[in-house]
């Protein structure tokens, strides 16, 4: 049987409210994120990154908590880092060593693997995608969609509990989309999955719609999704974010 990996303890923000300057972003979110796959969906700007980055606890929120399992994420680095994995939408926001091996690698090292073991797993995690003549390449010669799937496979190597997606198939071609959709499909990991793609989030358990600062839809993906999608029909040319 998948081990549930909420089982331990839901995601749970608490009034959170988060901004920049004098603009606020996120008002007074109270959410208890249980279900296996969920989808955040909103309009450009509308702070789905943004809630990403809190769930991650790369940000700290200006009120309110955000805890995973319990885990004070944005105070507790140590325990978040085992806890919560995030793809960010820019692979060149996330990657920081020169070969593809050592990004891999890195992650597995904060968790205390060993040199040897690390080099290993991320070995592993290379041929699954079918990338294992990656270790040596450097980073620079990746295209974009290529460093991406980097980030990915850095972050699905360190097997979090947790896994927010912000975009992950944005710069993939077809094939290595597949494979990655089959991929989170069977992962065990609770997946938070930011998406504009609402084909992406089809048959997740439950999709949220971010609108001004707030909660504008949320319960059953299909549900929320279609009035999402319905909305944004309505919306038509005036939703062009030029
Ligand atoms: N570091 C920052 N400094 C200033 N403003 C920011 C910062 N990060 C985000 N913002 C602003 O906060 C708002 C929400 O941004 P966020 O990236 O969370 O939205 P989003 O829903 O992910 O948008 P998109 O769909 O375009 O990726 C935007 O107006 C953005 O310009």
């Amino acid at each position: 049987m998948t081990p549930d990996s909420t089982a331990m303890g839901p995601v749970r923000l608490t009034g959170v409210s988060h901004g920049f300057g004098a603009r606020t972003v996120l008002r007074d979110l109270s959410l208890t994120l249980s279900e296996r796959r969920i989808g955040i969906v909103g309009r450009n700007g509308s702070g789905k990154t943004t809630l990403s980055r809190l769930i991650a606890g790369l940000i700290a929120p200006d009120a309110g908590q955000v805890t995973v399992a319990g885990v004070d994420v944005a105070r507790d680095r140590k325990a978040a880092i085992r806890t919560v994995g995030i793809l960010f939408q820019n692979p060149d926001h996330q990657i920081i060593f020169p070969t593809v091996e050592e990004e891999l690698a890195f992650g597995l090292r904060q968790l205390g693997h060993d040199k040897t073991a690390a080099r290993a797993e991320a070995h592993a995690m290379l041929a699954r995608f079918g990338r294992a003549d990656w270790s040596e390449r450097p980073v620079a010669t990746l295209s974009q969609g290529q460093r991406h799937l980097v980030c990915l496979m850095s972050v699905l190597a360190m097997a979090p509990r947790v896994i927010v997606l912000d975009e992950p198939f944005a710069g993939l071609d077809l094939p290595t989309t597949r494979a990655l959709r089959r991929y989170l499909d069977a992962v065990p990991a609770q997946v938070i999955h930011v998406s504009h793609d609402i084909s992406a989030l089809s048959g997740y358990d439950r999709a949220i719609w971010l609108e001004g600062g707030g909660v504008a839809a949320d319960g059953p993906a299909e549900a929320t999704l279609a009035a999402y999608l319905k909305a944004m029909e309505a919306l038509g040319d005036a939703d062009a974010d030029l």
